[in-house]
């Protein structure tokens, strides 16, 4: 990329469980780690945010379907963008496609998305409040 100056791209593609979302996953690592800069401010970093976006983007669009327990319902365009230096200097992620039928429609043994599962699983209010105080 520094050497040619010009953007590239990598295609993840494969059928429903053959490790698309892993394997991303490891490229976003890789790729933070040659591209992060030394962060002593106490922020988090552009790399750090991106990684971090993966649980909650996976919470309100991965499902259990009968192929993956995991199973991504939903496309993801990630930028990552490079200063000169070959730097992580932003980021952004686009989401398209959704499986929007699920959140009326799910046949057995397949299941909604993991969101509403967590909500159902979350602790009452005030015992939120309880652990805030430890
Ligand atoms: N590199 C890996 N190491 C260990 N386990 C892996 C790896 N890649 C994939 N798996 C296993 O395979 C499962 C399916 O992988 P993943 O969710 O990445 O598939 P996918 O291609 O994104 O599927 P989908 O299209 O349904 O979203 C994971 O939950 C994990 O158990």
């Amino acid at each position: 990329m520094i050497k040619e100056q010009i953007s590239q791209a990598i295609l993840v593609s494969g059928e429903s469980g053959a490790g698309k979302t892993e394997s991303t996953k490891m490229l976003m690592q890789y790729l933070a780690f040659m591209g992060g800069r030394n962060n002593n401010t106490g922020e988090r970093s552009v790399e750090q945010k991106v990684l971090e976006s993966n649980p909650v983007l996976e919470a309100f669009g991965n499902a259990k379907t009968v192929r993956n327990n995991n199973s991504s319902r939903f496309g993801k365009f990630v930028e990552i963008q490079f200063d000169g230096r070959g730097r992580i200097s932003g980021a952004a992620i686009r989401t398209y496609l959704l499986e929007r039928s699920r959140v009326c429609q799910v046949s057995d043994p397949e299941r909604n998305y993991h969101c509403f599962y967590m909500l159902c699983a979350a602790p009452p209010e005030k015992d939120i409040k309880k652990v805030k105080h430890v």
